[in-house]
């Protein structure tokens, strides 16, 4: 019987390459703690190496025109993987716990359990060489349309477009998570020299599962927590969330005005509850509406001083921390997520106060999902574009009303936000 890391593992290769789903947050959640560290390793490898692990294995089958089946190629990814860059991890358990994963009837193809067994036993006669032959492998190998597309839209902006492979390479890291204290608890963090504020891991420190279960802090990419530090200096009456789970940033704008009246709208059920979960945990107050937010804004109610809005996006600009998005991006229909965005935003423009402020963001490099929304807002008669370039980060390279850092510059997620302000009536 494999081990719960190799099934986790196992099971998150079938979501993606199976189902074509995205993995789901805190995939991890049920396995203990060295557990979790293994198996975030071994599926982070199989992730950003899925497409180069698999043109090693074809030459070396009878009839590579047939291909394998996902449980065959699943089984023989995880084994290569620990295989080459996992030396921790011994040629017996490397091999034996694939072999075991391909004759699992529902993750594996059993039929297939001799094959992954040679050809493993094969690989594992010198590891050292199979590092050397995997990692001279073409990057393309790993590449997708969606890939493509992704770096174009990161890099055309600033001119750099001869810079495709160094942002590659960057984004083929793991990336290390920064984190947010929310309280005095102490935990062995650093400041992150990006952003006042940001807090690090020091490197080899030990995930702080514990200390993020109870509420004392949060994960949050720098992107975000850079967008929360936007100038403004009004104190807003009325905040909304407008596409609020898992919470993080209605945690961040709860603690930056904590006097306003702060709603959160969220359309899945589910995410709806975890957003609750978290707010609680974190002492965050809170309307929590399960909501489709461009119904719920175009229903009437109030104005808000203060709306941001994280928009649903294709997640281009989060392919360092979300591997599959890689294999999965292709699958993504964009028309219907521009027009959802372009929707949310109509909506949210007849809830806003005059002089209030409406935030737009998406972790997306594509411009589809922010410059043109953005050009779109500008030319509607009575808004005009508001700083939102966060404050600590130095002079903005373009206009102060469009947060879209360099993708060569910044380690954070890529991002694209700007913010309106509107118009008193006159
Ligand atoms: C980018 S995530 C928000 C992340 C969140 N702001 C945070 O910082 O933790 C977008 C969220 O909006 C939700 N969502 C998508 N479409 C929506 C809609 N039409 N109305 C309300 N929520 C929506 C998604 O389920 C998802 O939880």
């Amino acid at each position: 019987m494999p081990t719960p890391s190799r099934i986790a593992v196992a099971g998150a290769l079938q979501t993606v390459f199976g189902e074509g789903e995205r993995l789901p947050e805190a995939w991890d959640r049920d396995l203990p703690p060295g557990d979790a560290g293994l198996a975030n390793a071994l599926l982070g490898l199989c992730l950003r190496r899925w497409g180069t692990l698999q043109a090693h294995v074809l030459p070396q089958l009878q009839r590579p025109e047939r291909g394998l089946p996902l449980g065959t190629q699943i089984a023989l990814a995880l084994g290569l993987a620990q295989l080459a860059w996992l030396p921790g991890v011994s040629v017996h358990a490397a091999v034996n716990e694939a072999v075991a994963l391909a004759g699992h009837r529902d993750l594996g193809f059993p039929p297939h359990q001799g094959l992954v067994n040679a050809l493993l036993r094969r690989a594992a006669k010198d590891r050292t060489a199979l590092a050397a032959a995997l990692d001279a492998a073409p990057a393309a190998l790993d590449q997708t349309p969606f890939v493509a597309r992704a770096l174009k839209a990161a890099l055309w902006p600033w001119g750099r477009l001869d810079a495709q492979d160094a942002l590659w390479r960057r984004l083929q890291t793991p990336p290390r998570p920064w984190f947010v204290a929310l309280d005095d608890a102490p935990m062995d963090l650093e400041p992150a020299p990006e952003l006042p504020g940001a807090l690090r891991l020091p490197p080899d420190a030990d995930f702080p599962r514990t200390w993020l279960a109870e509420g004392h802090g949060m994960v949050q990419d720098l992107s975000s927590q850079a967008l929360l530090a936007f100038a403004w200096d009004r104190q807003p009456a009325r905040i909304l969330d407008a596409c609020a789970a898992p919470g993080g940033k209605t945690t961040g704008l709860a603690r930056r005005f904590p006097g306003a009246a702060l709603t959160a709208l969220e359309v899945h059920p589910a995410r709806a509850r975890r957003l609750e979960e978290n707010l609680a945990l974190r002492k965050v107050a809170a309307e929590v509406v399960v909501a489709e937010a461009a119904d719920w804004l175009r229903s009437g109610g109030p104005a808000f001083d203060l709306i941001l809005l994280d928009a649903p996006c294709s997640g281009s600009g989060t392919l360092q921390k979300h591997p599959e998005l890689t294999w999965i991006g292709d699958g993504i229909d964009r028309a219907r997520l521009r027009a959802v965005q372009r929707d949310l935003l109509e909506a949210a423009t007849q809830r806003l106060a005059p002089g209030g402020l409406l935030i737009y963001a998406v972790c997306s490099w594509l411009s589809e999902e922010g410059q043109d929304h953005r050009d779109w807002l500008a030319g509607i008669p009575g808004w005009a574009p508001a700083a939102i370039w966060p404050e600590g980060l130095g002079p903005a390279p373009g206009p102060v009303s469009f947060f879209r850092p360099d993708p060569l510059a910044w380690p954070g997620e890529g991002f694209q936000a700007f913010a309106f302000t509107r118009h008193p009536e006159p």
